[in-house]
């Protein structure tokens, strides 16, 4: 099954309550929800607090996207807020594999992630680790940017990793998702979609719709 996970960072955050209501009474399966420090990416968006509160506003699945520096540190608190899903960067960690497991033991579900410019070999030897991948297809940092067509590659050659190695890991993808080229997205292997501006410019019950038609 393909799933939406809207991005919070594009609702309005002085509703915040009522935009997520709308996208899950749309039909949106998951929330998404970017983390930045301001180190590890230049932005500050939010963190433990917004998500311990926003987490009583819907029973979908939290897809929490940290783009922060050494996140081994905060996983625990990220996963008391009510994280379904921490997924972490492969460039961010000392110690990927470490990172990864500590989020297992707290009985939240592991993803990787990696920059447009990092290879797909980067994340290879963590694929057996990982209940999801996570395609970023902009720099991170920022809603509203440019698709980056390689990211479809990307998303094939994981795609082929994951089959010839026999792991189920789902692929979502991240950065310049709109109703254009979502489909794309689906036809290159990914199951998860992530889209910001997309769905929350606008009606967004209207918008998820419009993309649960196209998924
Ligand atoms: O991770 C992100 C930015 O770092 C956002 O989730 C992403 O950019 C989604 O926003 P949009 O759909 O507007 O591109």
């Amino acid at each position: 099954m393909n799933i939406l996970s809207p991005s919070l960072l594009s609702a309005d955050f002085k509703k915040l309550g009522e935009e997520i209501a709308a996208i899950d009474k749309a039909g949106a399966e998951y929330v998404h929800i970017d983390v930045m420090d301001g180190q590890f990416v230049p932005n500050i968006s939010y963190g433990m607090p917004v998500i311990k509160s926003i987490r009583s506003c819907t029973k979908r699945v939290f897809d929490v996207h940290l783009m922060i520096d050494e996140p081994i540190r905060y996983v625990k608190d990220f996963a008391d807020c009510g994280a379904d899903i921490i997924t972490v960067h492969v460039e961010a960690c000392k110690d990927v594999a470490a990172t990864l497991e500590a989020i297992r033991q707290l009985g939240v579900k592991p993803a990787i992630t990696l920059n447009p410019d990092t290879p797909v070999s980067a994340i290879e030897p963590y694929l057996n680790q990982v209940d999801m991948v996570l395609v970023m297809s902009v720099v991170p940092g920022a809603g509203g940017q440019k698709f980056i067509p390689e990211s479809l590659d990307k998303i094939r050659r994981i795609k082929k990793l994951l089959d010839e190695n026999r792991l189920h890991a789902d692929i979502e993808v991240d950065g310049g998702i709109n109703t254009d080229n979502v489909r794309a997205a689906l036809d290159a292997g990914a199951n998860i979609i992530v889209a910001g501006s997309a769905v929350f410019k606008g009606d967004a019950a209207e918008n998820v719709k419009k993309f649960k038609e196209l998924m």
